[in-house]
């Protein structure tokens, strides 16, 4: 109940009442006894907060989430009005959690919710449902083009850097949009088809946004469960594959090296590209026995290709950022090259541009190790993660890859062919082999080549092709040059 002070001014009071009974059993009187309810009502109010919020960045936690979904279903429902709720989740924000650690990952989760809360409505419900999983729930929408109006500028302010520390990060964001009536009339089914369409937003190569629409949801259900627990027996049933897409040589036509692409060769669903499988394997740890494989069937394959005669002057290998550790990966390469016989200088690790760069000292010391080794180094789809000059300069690497999204503008985009133009330049002054990634067209060919690109790969020579299509490709060579054509 509420009281007055004497001082004026109400409060919340506590009365207790017991009835005091005779002999006889009757009600003789009563006692009230009236506490002042203050401090408890506070302390209740605190843990229900507590309860209902996440302690890192303060917005509503998933059981915050929950009531606050139940009350808004309840409001639209009464007046016939639609929402939306968008699940996003962050893309990259593992490697950086593994890489640099909780502490970062937790300074970036808090500008994350910063901004996310400062690109919607103060009306509309910011959570975050645990790891870097957040959600948006937007009231009182009408037309899809006012939620496409929020994702893009949430999508454009998640998308800018974030200084950490020392850190200057990236990250982007994929978001999945469940719309209430039209995909689910329940919380938790809502829930779910946002959560479907986020993956697929994913799955078209992240950063962007996707609405549910019901044939996500076989294909979802299909693809990750199953595909998860088939990738625990791919490698023990031998259903993984290397493939090779060569590299050419610009100025001289000749075959420079191999790049190796791993395929999973699934008994039902056919050929899965790594593309859909490597994220899965990145996240419950199998990358690591599954690189390994990579290592050493890519070893042996070509140094067999290499004693029958067929010149093979490089062989580019990918790794993943869980492999990168100074431990595994500088024994797994040693045993690789062991096994194989092959020349340590034929293999070129490939490691991503935000890979070394959000672990700038870890990355120095293991790629130091590597060139003791002998082996070469080169940084992939180079010009898309965020390298300082001053850092690049004293990486011991071999090459810079022209990430193929910069290779695709070219000719039209001026923008993009000043930025292959630069990369090149770049790499001559540091003394490095420069290799294009992706080019489909004889006139990407011509300005690389005129650019003074050293190489290419690319549907324009050749696509990626399985080893007896490659071994094919390496006799036919072999034969025109020793000109038995
Ligand atoms: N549109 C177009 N695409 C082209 C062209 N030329 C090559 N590509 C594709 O571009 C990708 C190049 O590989 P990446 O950037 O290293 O990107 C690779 C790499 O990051 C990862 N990956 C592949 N194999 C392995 C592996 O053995 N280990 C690890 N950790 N990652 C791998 O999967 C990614 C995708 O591999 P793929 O699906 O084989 O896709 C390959 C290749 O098939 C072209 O002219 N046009």
């Amino acid at each position: 109940m509420q009281d007055w002070r004497k001082g004026g001014g109400a409060y919340p009071a506590w009365l207790s009442m017991s009835a005091v009974r005779d002999e006889y059993h009757q009600i003789t009187n009563y006692v009230a006894v009236f506490s002042d309810y203050t401090a408890r009502k506070e302390t209740e109010q605190k843990m229900r907060h507590l309860a209902q919020h996440d302690a890192l960045t303060g917005l509503l936690n998933r059981s915050g989430l929950h009531e606050a979904l139940g009350q808004i279903l309840t409001r639209a429902s009464t007046k016939c009005r639609a929402f939306a709720l968008l699940f996003i989740d962050l893309d990259r924000f593992k490697t950086i959690n593994d890489t640099l650690g909780h502490d970062v990952g937790d300074e970036l989760l808090k500008v994350v919710a910063q901004r996310l809360q400062g690109n919607v409505k103060q009306h509309d419900t910011v959570a975050r449902l645990g790891g870097d999983e957040f959600t948006v729930l937007l009231e009182n929408v009408i037309h899809n083009e006012q939620i496409i109006q929020v994702v893009e500028r949430i999508l454009l302010a998640l998308g800018e850097v974030y200084q950490v520390g020392e850190h200057e990060l990236f990250v982007t964001g994929s978001i999945g949009i469940s719309l209430y009536p039209h995909d689910a009339g329940q919380a938790a089914q809502l829930m779910k088809n946002a959560d479907i369409a986020m993956y697929r937003a994913k799955e078209l190569g992240k950063n962007t946004y996707q609405f549910y629409s019901v044939d996500m949801n076989m294909a979802h259900q299909m693809s990750h469960l199953n595909l998860e627990n088939a990738l625990r027996f791919a490698l023990e049933r031998q259903q993984l594959q290397l493939w090779y897409q060569p590299q050419f040589d610009l100025m001289t036509g000749q075959l420079a090296g191999l790049e190796c692409l791993i395929r999973w060769q699934h008994p039902q669903l056919g050929l899965i590209s790594p593309s859909e499988f490597i994220p899965i394997a990145e996240e419950n740890g199998l990358i690591v026995p599954i690189g390994d494989w990579v290592l050493n069937e890519a070893c042996q394959r070509v140094q067999r290709w290499r004693q029958q005669g067929f010149a093979v002057p490089r062989i580019a290998v990918n790794l993943s950022v869980r492999q990168f550790r100074p431990d595994l990966l500088l024994n797994q390469v040693t045993k690789a090259l062991q096994n194989s016989g092959l020349p340590a200088e034929v293999l070129e690790l490939e490691v991503t541009e935000s890979l070394i760069m959000t672990r700038i000292n870890e990355a120095v010391a293991i790629l130091h190790q590597l060139k003791q080794l002998g082996v070469k180094v080169a940084i992939d789809d180079f010009g898309t993660g965020y390298s300082s000059l001053s850092q690049l300069k004293n990486l011991p690497l071999d090459t810079l890859k022209i990430d193929r999204s910069f290779i695709e503008g070219i000719p039209e985009q001026a923008d993009d062919v000043v930025i292959a133009e630069t990369i090149v330049i770049l790499a001559k002054k540091l003394g490095l082999n420069v290799v294009a990634e992706g080019v489909e067209t004889q006139a990407q060919m011509q300005i690389l080549r005129d650019m003074g690109c050293a190489c290419a790969q690319g549907y324009f020579y050749s696509k990626p092709l399985s080893a007896l299509d490659l071994e094919a490709h390496l006799v036919h060579s072999a034969k025109q040059l020793s000109g038995v054509y």
